[in-house]
């Protein structure tokens, strides 16, 4: 292995490391084009089983995009995705979750006026193919209430009964976690978690999202609060004008001066 910085273009480390199992995601010259703008452009790695890769860059890198086209939110102009090797590049988005490819986004995504049991309730209510539906005093025994309780003990959420809407915004992205995690995904992608979490409230989210990754839950991030990216992944990809222009780990991501120049607004 090369401790040569990586250089635009020419990403090191585009592959996991090698385990000899397939790949849990990856994506091969994964591209969007809308009119003549080219969002994000030939992007190629893998995340291995387990890992966890952070993705940064400035605003308008195409970070979101790239998590659109992996989970089937936008029309990809070109490339592939696969899922455990699988390629499920024309696959619907209810397709892609039903396959394992569970995704949060940056806006909330909850009922709000629902409790928060009865959010995760519902999510894992579909996952186990029984009908939509709303109880509020759900029987003891209830196996898709005990997975929602079980999926709040680990983002650590206590407020069942609390109305979602109501909850803090960290509060809420724990819940569409537990949401998420109802769906049992194989691949998780978590778009900005961090997106307006109140400061005091960042630690224990992070410490929810590191607990997801100890559990061996295969993690791909997008996240601004770049000390969070660097304290939770073993790689950091970082895009810069739809482009990929690193993956490595987060030592020398932060040594990288191609990404130093690119935060700087030094990439053309
Ligand atoms: N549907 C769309 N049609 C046209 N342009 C779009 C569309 N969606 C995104 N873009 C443009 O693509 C570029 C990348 O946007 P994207 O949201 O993927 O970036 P980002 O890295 O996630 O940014 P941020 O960190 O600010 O969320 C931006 O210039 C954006 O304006």
């Amino acid at each position: 292995m090369s401790d040569a910085p990586t250089t635009a273009g020419t990403p090191s480390r585009p592959g996991p490391p090698d385990t000899g199992a397939a790949a849990a995601l990856e994506v091969r010259d994964l591209s969007w084009q809308v009119g003549g703008a080219k969002i994000v452009r030939e992007v190629t790695f893998a995340v291995a089983p387990g890992e966890f890769v952070g993705v940064i860059g400035p605003n308008g890198a195409g970070k979101t995009s790239l998590f659109n086209l992996i989970s089937g939110i936008n029309p990809i102009s070109g490339g592939r995705v696969l899922l455990a090797g699988r390629d499920i590049t024309g696959d619907s988005i209810a397709a892609r979750a039903k396959a394992g490819l569970g995704r949060t986004f940056q806006t909330s995504s909850l009922f709000p006026r629902l409790s928060v049991r009865e959010n995760v309730r519902i999510a894992a209510q579909q996952q186990l193919g029984g009908n939509l539906s709303v109880v509020r005093f759900p029987r003891r025994g209830d196996r898709a209430t005990e997975l929602a309780d079980q999926h709040l003990a680990t983002v650590d959420l206590t407020k069942h009964d609390t109305a979602a809407g109501d909850l803090s915004h960290g509060d809420k992205r724990k819940l569409e976690i537990a949401m998420l995690l109802a769906t049992d995904p194989q691949v998780i992608l978590l778009d900005e978690p961090m997106a307006g979490v109140n400061s005091s409230d960042v630690p224990g989210l992070t410490e929810v999202i590191r607990g997801l990754h100890r559990s061996g839950s295969t993690v791909l991030m997008v996240e601004h609060h770049i000390d969070v990216v660097l304290g939770l992944a073993d790689r950091v990809a970082v895009m810069h004008h739809g482009e990929l222009i690193a993956i490595d780990s987060p030592d020398r991501i932060m040594a990288n001066e191609t990404v130093q120049s690119a935060y700087l607004g030094g990439v053309a």
